[in-house]
């Protein structure tokens, strides 16, 4: 009902934030938009589900997360692609799986400090109800 609308427009202002702040902090720059296929071609051979900051905001838009676990499960996507796209030992690899842990971490601290846990109930109800 209204109320239930009411809620999730609330999660998607917080969920918005949340990526907008990520979007615009330097060290996130590789996870703003989606990986170049043409520049790295054997991408989607070996990354499934490609994910980033980008994406994230077009389906908060789109009305795709109902809860912030259903965000967090794509969000997560970005940095683990990057840590499995990115295995060896040459600094390149080393240095976006650095940042890569750095969006997990920042993603976590984000959500830890500024979710209320009775807001998130509230939308996990709204979930199971539909
Ligand atoms: C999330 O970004 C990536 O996984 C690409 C993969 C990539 C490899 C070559 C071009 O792009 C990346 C971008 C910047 N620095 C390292 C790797």
């Amino acid at each position: 009902e209204e109320q239930e609308e009411d809620v999730l427009r609330e999660l998607r202002l917080f969920l918005r934030n949340v990526t907008e702040r990520l979007a615009l902090d330097r060290r996130f720059k590789a996870f703003t938009k989606p990986v170049d296929i043409e520049e790295v071609p054997d991408y989607l051979i070996v990354i499934r589900k490609p994910m980033d900051l980008s994406t994230l905001l077009t389906n908060i838009d789109e009305h795709k997360y109902v809860t912030v676990s259903e965000f967090m499960s794509d969000a997560d996507l970005i940095w683990q692609n990057a840590l499995e796209y990115n295995p060896d030992s040459d600094p390149m690899d080393r240095h976006i799986r650095h940042r890569a842990c750095a969006l997990k971490d920042t993603v976590r601290a984000i959500i830890r400090d500024e979710l209320d846990e009775d807001f998130d109930r509230v939308c996990e109800e709204i979930k199971e109800s539909r």
